[in-house]
């Protein structure tokens, strides 16, 4: 088996709520004093400045707007992963992961098969994600990681041409709950796959011409 397997995660390795109510309520409280604290951080700087600049105050209303209408706007992304990956290192969180998950990985990457993660989490975010599993450390199993920064916005072919460039190789499959993502992915020329897993936003998702399973243990 070779090629690549490419991971969206929330609603696809992990659950919504995981992301919503664990990783976003972490950060919620913390964005404010985060950038008073860290303003001559270039990569802070300039997150503050596509969104607008202004004061502290401003700043955050807009990210937590933001947060409440779920918009994936890269700067928001940035700036709560840099938050996600110090809660991370301070033990103050785990990550969240489907059961059906980590085994498929395991036998998938022991079968050669190579993976990779292309989210709107930001790669700084995504590596403690899968770093600190209950199922333990998964991050091992992934060789490459892709965002909306390195990569572009996950509903346009033209981010995942970028990834395949990068990739190298033909045999591309790209598994997402979200349909826009997974036809994004097909014009670029890809192998597609649905996640309809139960409980989940994409339950009751069309996902039109795209191969569907609930589990990563029904994906040969
Ligand atoms: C652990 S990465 C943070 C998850 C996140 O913020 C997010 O927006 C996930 O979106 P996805 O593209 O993986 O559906
Ligand atoms: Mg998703």
């Amino acid at each position: 088996m070779t090629g690549w397997t490419v991971l969206d995660i929330e609603g696809t390795t992990s659950s919504t709520e995981s992301v919503h109510v664990g990783l976003y309520a972490f950060a919620r409280p913390r964005l404010g004093p985060w950038i008073d604290a860290n303003r001559d951080d270039p990569e802070v700087r300039a997150a503050v400045e596509e969104i607008g600049g202004g004061t502290t105050e401003e700043v955050v209303k807009v990210l937590h707007d933001w947060m409440d209408h779920d918009v994936k706007a890269t700067p928001l992304k940035t700036l709560q992963g840099r938050i996600w990956a110090a809660g991370f290192a301070a033990g103050e969180l785990t990550a969240h992961f489907f059961p059906d998950v980590a085994p498929a990985l395991r036998a998938w990457h022991a079968e050669g098969r190579h993976l990779a993660v292309f989210s709107s989490g930001s790669v700084s975010a995504q590596r403690p994600w899968f770093a600190h599993t209950e199922d333990g450390d998964l991050s091992v199993l992934v060789e490459r990681w892709f965002d909306t920064v390195n990569a572009g916005p996950k509903r346009e072919a033209s981010s995942y041409r970028r990834i395949a460039a990068e990739l190298g190789g033909t045999d591309l499959l790209f598994l997402s709950d979200v349909p826009a993502e997974l036809d994004a992915a097909a014009a670029a020329g890809w192998r597609t796959t649905g996640l309809r897993r139960p409980g989940e936003p994409s339950e009751d998702a069309d996902f039109g011409p795209h191969p569907v399973v609930t589990s990563f243990g029904d994906l040969r």
